[in-house]
């Protein structure tokens, strides 16, 4: 006999273990299956490692630039084993706060730890590691089993021992030369956070600009910058085979403008974007709709074709971001337990790449305003105008906003030390509906960064 519970949630994800706490929390009997670690893929091989371990990288960077600020120091060398450690020891705490949060006394909640698959619209099997299974029913079921990386079909590298954002993580030795596949968020992190530590690295990106989906202005600071740090690129790469010697050495063979290349090196580091953990999921057995790419239909309540059923966080269609998979959660509480009718559209989009200068970015892109034939007027500042650049050494990068005919910012993008903090600034400047006269006006403490969106938008003030 299956067990029945008010409230199934398959996936400890950033969606699915604060909607656990809610949903208990108002008296409902709760269960939540995860079958790997809890706290999904943000806290325990995304986000949060990652940031870790820049942090690592970004101290490294400091003392070997300190002779510039008169602070002399030995050429620093990198612990990389104690680097993982530290990243290790923070993981762990945040792990365990989430487990201590699902699984204490008066939690409400049962922690499943096994494979959930479907069997029916509103039955699931969960199969443990042992292999022992449990069949569980709910009225309501709430699907949040993330992402993994994609695998794109080069011949040969299925055979390899190629990383991904896991098992990078887990490496115990610094690479010597590392090829990373694909110039995205997770390349470019890995990228420079590598490059600091001491190895040699080389971004293969299949598009003719790293983050291609930005500005070219913004796609060359940014190459700019990562070239000036040492990472080599190579774009507009096709790579056709992918091998590894008995040395260990890996050989991609990739279609260039050039002709074809052959690029080695010792460790290759996947990040050509995700594939949703769908596939092994039964959705077929609940009837549950999916589109081309197994990734989850729902609608602006994130209920899928079936009734009962969500889809909360990388799951369904659309970017992918902690933020996002957490307001997802907010969504479905107001709607479930406090009867209000919210949406997950039209909302906000802030991100942030994590590399140094961070880029921060809120609303449209130029080439977005343009496209949807917006009339918009843009302004844009390099970094090394703002005092604190100069005073702090940090004057890398450029600031960029747009505005609409009525003044109202409607994207901005924060290239520069401290970018994803600005940013959030003009993001809650873009909430309040602040103009750029206001902005220009707005008495900031001297000499902040902050202070850096009065002459930024004093060049959109119309004299
Ligand atoms: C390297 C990296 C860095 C990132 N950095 C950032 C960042 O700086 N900022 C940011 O906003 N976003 C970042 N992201 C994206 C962010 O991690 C995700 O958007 C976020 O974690 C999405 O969470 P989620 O709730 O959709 O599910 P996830 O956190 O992915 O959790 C899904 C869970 O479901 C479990 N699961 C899957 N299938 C089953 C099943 N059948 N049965 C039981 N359990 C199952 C998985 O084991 C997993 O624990 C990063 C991602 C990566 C990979
Ligand atoms: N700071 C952050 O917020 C952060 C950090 C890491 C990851 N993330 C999230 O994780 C998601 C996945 O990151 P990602 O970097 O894997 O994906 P991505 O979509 O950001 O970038 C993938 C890149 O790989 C390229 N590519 C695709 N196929 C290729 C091929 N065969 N050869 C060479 N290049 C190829 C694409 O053109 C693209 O530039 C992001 O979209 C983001 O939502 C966020």
């Amino acid at each position: 006999m299956p067990t029945s519970y008010d409230a199934l949630i398959i996936g400890s994800g950033q969606a699915g273990n604060p909607l656990a706490t809610a949903l208990a929390k108002a008296g409902r009997k709760v269960a939540l299956v995860e079958k790997y670690l809890l706290g999904g893929s943000c806290i325990n091989y995304g986000c949060s490692p990652v940031k870790a371990m820049l942090a690592s990288a970004e101290r490294m960077h400091q003392v070997a630039t300190s002779q510039e600020y008169g602070v002399l120091s030995e050429p620093p060398a990198v612990d990389f084993k104690a680097v993982v450690a530290r990243k290790d020891t923070i993981i762990q705490e945040m792990r365990d706060g989430v487990r201590k949060n699902l699984t204490k006394e008066d939690s409400g909640i049962t922690v499943l730890m096994g494979h959930a698959t479907f069997t029916g619209p509103k039955s699931v099997r969960v199969t443990a590691l042992d292999g022992s299974t449990q069949d569980i029913k709910a009225p309501l079921i709430f699907i949040n089993t993330g992402t993994s990386s994609a695998i794109p079909p080069i011949e040969g590298l299925a055979e390899t021992h190629f990383l991904t954002n896991k098992s990078i993580l887990e490496l115990q030795e610094l690479p010597e030369h590392l090829l990373i596949l694909g110039g995205g968020y997770i390349g470019l992190e890995f990228a420079q956070m590598f490059r600091r530590f001491g190895s040699r690295v080389t971004i293969i990106e299949h598009a003719k600009n790293l983050l291609e989906r930005e500005d070219d202005d913004v796609c060359e600071a940014m190459q700019q910058q990562l070239g000036a740090d040492g990472v080599e690129f190579v774009l507009g790469a096709e790579v056709r085979r992918v091998s590894h010697n008995p040395e260990g050495e890996y050989t991609l063979t990739a279609h260039t403008a050039e002709g074809e290349r052959r690029l080695r090196g010792s460790h290759l580091l996947v990040a050509v974007g995700r594939q949703p953990n769908t596939d092994d999921l039964g959705l077929e057995a609940a009837g549950i709709e999916t589109n081309e790419k197994g990734y989850i239909l729902v609608n602006e309540r994130l209920q899928t074709n079936v009734r009962g059923v969500y889809a909360l966080g990388d799951v369904h269609p659309g970017p992918q971001f902690t933020h996002l998979a957490y307001d997802d959660y907010r969504v479905v509480r107001d709607n479930i337990l406090h009867r209000k009718r919210r949406s997950a559209k039209d909302r906000p989009l802030p991100y942030v790449v994590f590399t140094q200068p961070q880029l921060g970015r809120i609303g449209l892109s130029e080439n977005q305003a343009r496209e949807q034939g917006l009339d918009y007027r843009v302004a844009t500042m390099p970094v090394q105008y703002v005092g604190r650049a100069r005073e702090t050494g940090n004057k890398e990068g450029f600031m960029k906003v747009l505005v609409d005919e009525r003044n109202h910012i409607i994207g901005a993008t924060i290239f520069s030390e401290q970018g994803g903090e600005i940013m959030a600034m003009i993001q809650l400047a873009m909430a309040g509906k602040l103009t750029c006269d206001q902005l220009q006006n707005m008495v900031f403490a001297h000499p902040t960064w902050a202070e850096s969106l009065n002459n930024l938008f004093a060049k959109l003030v119309k004299a």
